[in-house]
Formats: structure tokens, sequence, C-alpha cells
């Protein structure tokens, strides 16, 4: 696979020339305020208003001044020059006064719209996180591409904009020291510009030094993140201590933190010895264009006053553009962070899913959450083909779908038909393919090949989500959501509201009820022993609570892989035998280890390597002697063994 332009690009841009980086830049720029704009667009324009005219403010000042000089250093009497100097000084202090006023205002709104930018940087993130197909984060590259987006592009979005507002500021101020310089004396200009440039060199310099050491590290930064997350996280802290390994990983991620240290230190002092020769030799060129400016009045070229404002406008001018060319390196180095923020939404924006209309919030269902075609009616777009709400017949015909950089299939031309009132029963060795199927079948990847027609209705035609919108699943490990009991059940349903006694129907039908009752505060126990009054489940009462938001979601097809590995005797036979109920006007798919469970599915499917090997009643299965017989009969005499 090719990469993309902007992973190539990264090291390209480590190593990118000044005069490259000068051309980046207004796409950059543009870029940065078209995120501004979308944040916030009364203020990004308000930002933009107040800091032209501050700047326009500034350039009248500065024009001003050569007025005063002028008045100031022409012959005559002294009153009469002061006369003379006086309506400049007027408008000199109003316009210092309008460009201080006008500077702050700008300052207040850029105040606002900083962490605007901030925000929708975030939420556009996480929005595309989350709207990319589940194939996509099984990608290596996108994820890499994810992790260094997250880790600087978020922030640098923000600065790129912070940093752009500061250089359009000290460009309009440029613009007026230019103007006013190339006025008095043409030579000063180039002489001034001269004297900048080896600051921006240097800085130019460092920023790229900084990145490309970045870029070498994130690896290091990376592994000794995910190290002391674990080594901060509550779940692996009872193993830390039980294979006494805390010594070790501790040790481990010390390791990684002094590489960095010592890399970072080593990117600080080279930067450090870079500004400085630039400094130094800035300075010297600003001492030659000061002795110039002295040559000028010394040989006549220039009358006094003329040259006192010079003076003034140099002062100002090398202020400036030093500040422009610290800004504009900011914009640089942020930037480049920034084309991995830029690079990672414009590659997820490629993987994303077809959008399709929200469906609207369902009626709640008046004949109970579990009764056969109470799902959610289709809703929203009326002309897009949507899942229908209830199907007689699902069926796969030569389904084959591969993970992405997987050298085979995961699951290779399955062909299966699922009736409406069925349990149908996966069965297979670890890694035959059991989860990978369950997951095509409730939309979550699509096939490379084959097709899945809903009465006859090809799913791949249907919006995603509205086929997720029909089926329930229960992982094999359910996600510990930190929210309360009550809405770790309802959640299952989000988009509809449901009352306490829904909830708890759910809850009994998942037997979660009798153990939630007993908990602190019962349906409102926040399940997360990260806050003060939450509490923790053990896995098979976790696991319990996911059994109940599937049966919560009351959906034509609920997928059930594992649904019980954690559960005991009691409990499995009690969701099985809501199961049974619950497959009465619906279809159930059962992925299970546990043979003795699946003998009463309507069919069975084995599969080996990603390929139904067999398939039929459990009676006709055991007749024949295969793979499930000899998998049944292995687990059978086990339990009779003992
Ligand atoms: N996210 C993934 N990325 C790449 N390959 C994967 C991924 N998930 C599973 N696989 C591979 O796909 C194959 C099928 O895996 P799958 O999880 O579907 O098996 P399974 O039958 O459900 O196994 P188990 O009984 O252990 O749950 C395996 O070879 C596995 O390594």
């Amino acid at each position: 696979m090719a990469l993309p332009y902007w992973l190539t690009g990264t090291e390209e841009a480590a190593n990118t020339s000044f005069l490259r980086m000068l051309r980046r830049l207004p796409r950059l720029l543009r870029s940065a305020w078209l995120l501004a704009w979308r944040a916030d667009r009364r203020t990004a324009g308000a930002v933009v208003v107040l800091q032209i005219a501050a700047g326009l403010a500034g350039a009248l000042g500065l024009i001003s001044v050569v007025g005063v000089f002028d008045g100031l250093l022409r012959a005559g009497p002294t009153p009469e020059r002061v006369a003379a100097a006086v309506p400049s000084l007027v408008i000199l202090i109003v316009a210092l006064a309008l460009r201080g006023l006008l500077a702050s205002a700008a300052t207040a709104a850029h105040g606002r719209l900083s962490p605007a930018v901030y925000e929708a940087a975030e939420n556009r993130l996480l929005d595309l996180t989350t709207r990319v197909d589940l194939a996509t984060f099984d990608d290596p590259q996108w994820r890499d591409a994810m992790e260094r987006a997250r880790d600087r592009g978020i922030y640098a979005a923000q600065q790129v904009v912070d940093v752009g507002i500061e250089v359009l500021t000290h460009v309009i101020g440029l613009v007026a020291v230019a103007g006013v310089l190339a006025v008095l004396h043409p030579v000063l200009l180039p002489l001034l510009v001269c004297a900048v440039v080896p600051t921006g060199w240097a800085a130019v310099r460092a920023a790229r030094a900084g990145y490309r050491s970045r870029l070498r590290y994130i690896a290091v930064w990376r592994r000794h993140r995910m190290l002391a997350d674990l080594l901060a996280a509550r779940e692996p802290a009872g193993e830390l201590r039980a294979f006494t390994v805390r010594r070790f990983l501790v040790a481990e991620a010390a390791r990684l933190l002094r590489l960095a240290t010592v890399e970072e230190v080593r990117v600080v002092t080279r930067a450090v010895r870079t500004n400085l020769y630039g400094r130094a030799l800035s300075g010297l060129i600003t001492g030659l264009t000061y002795a110039a400016l002295c040559w000028l009045l010394w040989t006549g070229r220039m009358e006094l006053a003329a040259g006192g404002a010079a003076a003034y406008a140099i002062n100002i001018g090398i202020g400036k553009l030093s500040e422009l060319a610290f800004a504009a390196n900011r914009v640089y180095e942020q930037g480049l962070y920034f084309s991995d923020f830029q690079g990672f939404c414009e590659l997820s924006e490629t993987r994303a899913e077809p959008s399709s209309a929200e469906p609207s919030p369902a009626e709640p269902s008046s004949a109970g959450p579990f009764v056969a075609g109470a799902a959610p009616s289709s809703a929203g777009a009326e002309s897009e083909p949507r899942a229908p709400a209830a199907f007689s017949e699902l069926r796969l015909d030569g389904v084959t779908f591969r993970y992405p950089d997987a050298d085979r299939d995961a699951v290779a031309g399955i062909s299966m038909t699922l009736r409406r009132g069925e349990i149908i029963a996966l069965v297979g060795e670890n890694g035959s393919g059991k989860s990978t199927l369950a997951a095509v079948l409730a939309g979550l990847y699509r096939p490379q090949h084959g097709t899945i027609t809903w009465d006859g209705a090809d799913a791949s035609r249907f919006p995603p989500e509205s086929v997720r919108e029909r089926v329930a699943v229960v992982m094999q490990e359910p996600t510990r959501w930190p929210l309360s009991a009550r809405a770790n059940i309802a959640i299952g349903r989000h988009d509809r509201p449901a009352s306490l006694a829904q909830v708890q129907a759910s809850a009994r039908a998942g037997d979660a009820h009798d153990f939630v009752m007993e908990l602190p505060r019962t349906y409102e126990t926040l399940l997360s022993r990260h806050f003060t009054d939450g509490a923790d489940l053990s896995g098979g009462q976790w696991q319990r609570l996911a059994v109940s938001r599937a049966f919560h979601r009351d959906a034509p097809l609920l997928i059930c892989d594992e649904p019980t590995a954690n559960l005991d005797a009691r409990a499995e036979h009690e969701v099985y035998r809501r199961l049974r109920e619950l497959a009465q006007g619906r279809t159930v798919v059962l992925i299970t280890h546990r043979m003795a469970s699946v003998r009463e599915a309507d069919r069975i499917y084995v599969l080996d390597h990603g390929v139904v090997v067999e398939e039929g009643g459990h009676d006709e299965l055991i007749a024949a002697g295969g793979t499930y017989a000899q998998l049944f009969t292995l687990q059978a005499s086990a339990y009779q063994s003992t």
C-alpha cells in the first residue's frame, strides 16, 4: 500500500529547506484560518479586523513621528519648532492610544478564540476517530497517524492559529515601517531585512532539529507513556504485584524516560548554540544599518529630521522583524505537527463510513422490550434504503473478510441462512473466525467478497448505522462503561428514554438485577473505582450486565460472543433459558466453547481456519463423527470422568 503523502511528508518536512517552508506557510495558515473560522466565525472575524485596525493605528503613529522630527529639527526659534511639531504629536498620541485599545480588544477576542479552536480540533478528532470503520482501527498506519495527531496535533492546531494571528500583526507593522524607510532612504530597507535573516535562519534550524528529534524518538515516548499508563491503572495493579514485576517495569519506564531526556537536553543545547550564532550575526548587521544611517547623515544625503525618524523606524522595524521571524518560525514548528493533524483528518475522511441520517429516537415499545417486532421502526432519511426493522431471513453468500495487512482471510466463502426464530451456533477452535464472522454479521466489518441479504435486500446498500441499529451484540470482552449500573444497561438503547422498570426488566433477563440491588446505591451506583463512591463488579457480574444491555437493545438479531464465559453455572443456565425465550420472533447467533449450550441450537456451523467445515443439527453432526463430534465428546468425557 502506498504511503499517504503526509506520512512520507513528515520525514520530508523535517528536512525541508527554509524556502520550501516559506512556500508551505500560506497553505498552513489557510487551513488554520479555516479551523478558527469554523470554530467561532464572529470572534475569528473580530480578531482579524481588530489586529488590522491596531496595525494601521501603529502605522499612523509611525508616520506622525516623521512629522514630529520634521517640526522639531527645522530651522527657526524653539517655540515655533515645538508649535510645528504639536499637530503630529497629537496624531501620534491619539494613534498610540488607539493602537493600545484595539490591541487589547484583539487580545481579548483572541483569548476567546484560542480555546474555541482547541475545542473544535479535539471534537473534530474525536468525531473522525469514531466515524471510521472498525477495520481502520486494525490498520497500524492509521493508528500511528492517530497517535501523532492526538499527541501534539490538537495543541499545534491551536498554536498555528495563535501564532498565525501574531504573524499577521507583525506583517502589518512591518509594512508601515518599510513604507516609512523606503520614503526616507531606499538603502535602509534591505539592510534592515538583512539584519533579521540570521535570527530567522537560526530559529528555523533549531525548530527543524527539534521536530526531527521528536520524530525519531516518538516510539520511545509512546512506549514510555503506555508503560506509565499501565503502571498507574487499576486493572493491572493486581497482576503487577502478584508477579512482583514492579521493579522491572518501573526500571524499564525510567530507562525509556532517560533516553528521551538525554535527547531533549541535546536538542535544547544545540538550539541555544544555533540561536546564539544567529543573534550575534543579526546584531552585527544591525550595527551596520546604524553605521549606514550615520554615513547618510554625515555625507548630507539625508536630512537630520529624516535621520531621527529613520533611527526610530529602524528600531521599531528590527523589533518587528525579529518578532516576525520568531512567529513565522513557530508557525513552521507547530505547522509540522499541525500537518500531522491535517493528514490524520484527511486520511480519516477517506476511511469514514458513509454517513447516514441519525435515526430519530424511536417511540418506546408499548409491547415491552423483548417482544418480537418491538425494535424501532426505520426512521430518519426516507430516501435512502435502511435495514428493515425486522426480517424473516438473513442470507450470507460467499462472504470473505480479511483484516488489513493480514496475509490470509479471517473468514472465507461463508454461505449460511439465518431465519427468524432460530438459534444459530458457531463453534470452532480458537482463531477459526467465529468472532470475525459475528462482527461481519453485525455490520462492523464490510466483507471484501460475497453478499449479505436481509430478506433479499443487499445489506451493503444500507447505511452501516442502520444495520447496527437492528443488531444487539454481547462482546467477548464487554466494555466496562464508567457509568451508573442503570446507564450501563440503558446505553443499549440510549436513543429511547427508558423507565427504571424497563431497565430492571432487562436486568432480570440478563440475571443482573439481584446483584445490582445489593450495590450501595442500587441502579444509580457508579461502576468505576476511579471515582469516589464508585463500585466495581466481578468479571461475571460485568458479563451479566452486558447481557442485560443486549437484551435491553431489543433488536431482531442478537449476537452473543461467549456470553457466559465468566458466568457461574446457575447464571449461565438462566441466561440460556432467557436466550431461548428471546429467540421467539428474532434470531440469535451464539458463539461459545461450551458444547452443552450448543446442543439446543437449531443449526450449528463448525468453522476451521475461516471456512465452514460442518453444518447441521446436534444429532446430525454427532452422527457424522466429524470435528463437532470430537469437540463435543472431548468435553462430555471430561465431565463424565470427574
Ligand atoms: N483485529 C485483528 N486484526 C488482524 N487479525 C485479526 C484480528 N482479529 C482477529 N484476527 C485474526 O483473524 C483470525 C480469526 O480470529 P477470530 O477472533 O475471528 O477467531 P475466533 O474463532 O473468534 O477465536 P476465539 O475462539 O479465540 O475467540 C485469527 O487468525 C486472528 O488472528
